[in-house]
């Protein structure tokens, strides 16, 4: 049996000619934390968004959890949906709703819940996030960045996901927020022996998360491994990205 709880084979992307992605494959192991990352535009969010059905590749298989996501649809697809939680880049907060109510949105899917037991659930989400009590009343347009970042974490989690997929979790904050946002992502692993498909251009996130890296460009996965295996990789933007002075700045103090 395969560990694979994300395998994508031979994946062809493309908006009318421009194509994304040709040819591209990659897997997510169950328990990891795998950072994607690529250059501006090498289509990492077009790649989770294919991966969890909102958008339609042109070729190419994508299964998770063993199922293939392009064959399921009606009632299959949705017990398949609510088994991963995804946190978008800006939170994809809706903004008439307070952060509790946001995080009640996808558990009004689950039967037999009462009002009580799902405001519960929403507030334990929020606290697992990280969030302060008083921030279940408050609205989005209330919230710093990084509150706005956790809220969007707390919804994710609200069915209590095998998988979580962040997008750029750490864009935008400050240092210190964005390591203790790091510092969660890997006590949630922990915890809850979540798989994590982190999108990602924080190189301090890489060095604090992530088990692999998978890198994107010329369309498709060039290569994955450890941060070790990463500082070895004979291609330009691979080498610049990872050897680069921003590169240095992550690893001082890390050995
Ligand atoms: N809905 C869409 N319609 C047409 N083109 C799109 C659409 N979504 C994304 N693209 C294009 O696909 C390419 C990849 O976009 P994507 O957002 O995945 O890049 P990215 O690697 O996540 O970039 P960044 O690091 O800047 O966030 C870009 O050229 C983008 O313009």
């Amino acid at each position: 049996m395969t560990d694979n709880i994300i395998e994508v084979r031979g994946l062809r992307t493309q908006f009318g000619s421009h194509v994304i992605h040709d040819g591209l494959d990659l897997d997510l192991k169950r328990g990891e934390i795998l950072g994607v990352v690529g250059g501006s535009g090498t289509g990492k969010s077009v790649l989770l968004r294919t991966i969890v059905g909102l958008i339609t590749p042109a070729a190419g298989k994508v299964r998770v959890l063993g199922q293939d996501v392009g064959q399921l649809s009606g009632p299959a697809r949705e017990a398949l949906e609510r088994r991963w939680g995804v946190m978008f880049q800006d939170g994809a907060l809706f903004s008439a709703l307070t952060v509790q109510e946001n995080v009640e949105v996808p558990l009004r899917a689950v039967p037999g819940l009462t009002d009580a037991q799902r405001e519960g659930l929403a507030q334990l989400k929020v606290s697992m996030a990280g969030l302060p009590w008083n921030a279940n009343d408050k609205y989005p347009s209330d919230l710093s960045g990084g509150m706005k970042k956790r809220a969007g974490l707390a919804r994710a989690l609200a069915l209590d996901p095998e998988i979580v997929f962040l997008d750029e979790p750490t864009a935008g904050l400050d240092p210190i927020g964005a390591d203790a946002f790091d510092k969660l992502i890997v006590g949630l692993r922990d915890a809850l022996g979540l798989s994590v498909f982190l999108v990602t251009h924080d190189l301090d996130t890489l060095h604090a998360c992530c088990d692999r890296i998978a890198v994107l460009a010329e369309k498709k996965v060039l290569t994955t491994g450890t941060m070790a295996d990463m500082l070895k990789v004979d291609h330009p933007w691979v080498h610049e990205y990872f050897h680069g002075p921003r590169a240095r700045a992550a690893t001082v103090g890390k050995d």
